[in-house]
């Protein structure tokens, strides 16, 4: 199995997303982590950016042990010099210099003919040679350099002695067909090219940098570079993680591995965002929180009976626990059937049924159901009190300057009975419909509510105690909006004590 050469340049190029910006510290907590991780090489920062950067490549040299660590140069010799600087101390240094080399960046930005881009990477190549073992030389824009002049400087490169020759689709311009052409264009008209390594560095702007470097990774590219959850200038870089998932998931049609502690890659993805800021997007390939879960009934279905009908990897193999199975509206009963097992629920056919009914309709109004909001469901389901009183419509209109008014519609053993009243707040005007239609002489004794699960869409819990007689009773009620709970409670709250006065008389003072 050909090894693949892994180039993180997370502190590098990833540091280069728009906002982002790593403190010494921060920079060598994720150095350490990608050491774990187990990544050959490491693009520290670009030491002639600020006196900042280059400290903290000097803080990474010296912190890690068993990685390359490299520091990006342009081709000019006080940039070299920085390097040089930066790397003291480092274990196993080496210098990345870079020039473009398309026709756009040699007309508009270098302003610098073939020959001059040729004679100045050579004399960069050069002077970093006096001080550095291990070189790689990148032809910036690569991507839309002439594959003609391309050879020409790659076969400067390979002349002057450079261990890595890189070739970045520095716009994400490419597409794999074509990227990947390249490489073997490369491999077969270069002399002296298997002497150096090749090494693919692709931007997403076209979302295809994880396409094009597996094209060149099949066209024969020793090394590639990405970062950790593929953040970097503009839309980013390859994420490495989708790379090292790819071979490890089709070794058979890649014949290609990389060394990389696959386990790692959860906890690297999350140090990363959490210090970089740059949240993963929930349905990022491999790290997305979303990547091993499953919300629809059909594959929750075939996941709880063979996990590969829905899974290509496992969480494990990238560090997590497991997978997740998200209930929603879209979920089935062998889903729900599960989760109730699993809160230590085994319940017969038609609790099922009666529940999953709940559930559903719940879930019409939530976008995720919480185990919270699913244990509420069941309680309430499990207390079996006869329904007097069913609350089936309510109308509650509210302004801080008019007086609050509920409309309630009650279904009885008569029928349908509906009744209108106002009160001091929307609750009270509820509760003084509710006893129009309920008749009942009550007190309300206590009130509270709480929420059973988080965020906007979260179900409030309204608890009540009806007193009457010296008999008091507690009701309960759940719904996404606080005023339907409170509703719902006080008549829950109505029916128990009725189903109580059968039970104990009026002689016991009992709270359920
Ligand atoms: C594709 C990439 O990701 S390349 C890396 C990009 N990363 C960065 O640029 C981050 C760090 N950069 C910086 O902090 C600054 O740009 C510095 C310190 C490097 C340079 O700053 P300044 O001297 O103020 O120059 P500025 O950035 O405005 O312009 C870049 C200059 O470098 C030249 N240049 C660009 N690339 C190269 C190169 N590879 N080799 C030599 N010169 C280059 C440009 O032509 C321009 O030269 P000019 O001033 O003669 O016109
Ligand atoms: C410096 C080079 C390798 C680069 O980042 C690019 O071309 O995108």
């Amino acid at each position: 199995m050909r090894k693949i050469y892994v180039f993180d340049t997370t502190l590098r190029d990833g540091e280069q997303s728009p906002g982002v910006n790593l403190n010494t510290r921060e920079k060598v907590e994720i150095a350490h982590q990608l050491e774990k991780l187990g990544i050959d090489r490491m693009e520290a920062g670009f030491p002639a950016a600020s006196p900042g950067d280059l400290a903290a490549v000097n803080a990474v040299a010296r912190a890690v042990k068993d990685v390359t660590v490299i520091g990006l140069s342009r081709s000019r010799e006080n940039d070299i010099d920085a390097v040089r600087e930066a790397l003291i101390g480092a274990q196993d240094p080496c210098i990345h210099v870079f020039l473009a080399t398309s026709p756009i960046h040699r007309k508009f930005k270098l302003r610098m003919e073939k020959s001059q881009v040729l004679e100045t990477a050579q004399a960069a190549i050069r002077y970093a040679k006096k001080y550095f073992s291990k070189i790689e030389f990148s032809l910036e824009d690569a991507g839309r350099t002439e594959l003609d002049f391309m050879s020409e400087v790659v076969g400067m490169a390979v002349r002057e002695g450079v261990q890595v020759v890189n070739i970045p689709d520095t716009v994400g311009y490419m597409n794999p067909a074509e990227y990947g052409a390249i490489f073997k264009h490369l491999k077969q008209s270069v002399p002296g090219i298997e002497q150096v390594q090749l090494s693919a560095h692709c931007h997403n702007d076209l979302g295809l940098a994880t396409a094009n470097t597996l094209a060149a990774i099949l066209n024969g590219a020793d090394q590639i570079e990405g970062t950790i959850n593929g953040i970097g200038e503009r839309a980013g870089n390859t994420a490495i993680e989708e790379i090292a998932m790819a071979l490890a998931t089709r070794q058979e049609f890649f014949q290609a591995k990389t060394d990389l502690t696959l386990t790692e890659i959860a906890r690297t993805s999350r140090l990363v965002s959490k210090l970089t800021g740059m949240v993963v997007p929930g349905n990022k390939a491999v790290v997305g929180a979303n990547a091993f879960a499953h919300e629809s009934g059909i594959h929750q279905d075939g996941m709880l009976k063979e996990k590969s009908t829905y899974e290509i990897m496992t969480p494990e193999s990238i560090g997590l626990k497991e997978s997740k199975l998200v209930l929603g509206k879209h979920s089935g009963r062998h889903a729900f059937r599960e989760k109730l097992l699993e809160l230590g629920y085994e319940l017969g056919e038609e609790q099922v049924n009666d529940a999953f009914a709940k559930f559903k309709i719940l879930a019409d109004k939530k976008k995720e159901v919480s185990d919270e909001d699913i244990l509420a469901i069941l309680e309430e389901k499990l207390i079996d009190t006869p329904e007097v009183f069913q609350l089936k419509t309510m109308f509650v209109t509210f302004g801080n300057e008019a007086t609050p008014t509920a409309k309630i519609t009650i279904e009885t053993a008569d029928g349908l009975i509906e009744e209108e009243a106002e009160g001091n707040g929307s609750v009270d005007a509820i509760y003084n419909a509710i006893d129009k239609v309920t008749a009942e002489e009550v007190t309300l004794s206590d009130y509270s509510i709480k929420s059973v699960s988080q965020g906007k869409d979260a179900q409030g819990e309204v608890h009540v105690v009806l007193t009457q007689n010296e008999v008091s009773a507690q009701g309960r009620g759940l719904s996404t909006d606080i005023l339907e709970a409170s509703a719902r409670a006080y008549v829950d709250a109505v029916n128990q004590l009725i189903e109580k006065r059968k039970t104990f008389g009026k002689r016991d003072r009992v709270t359920l």
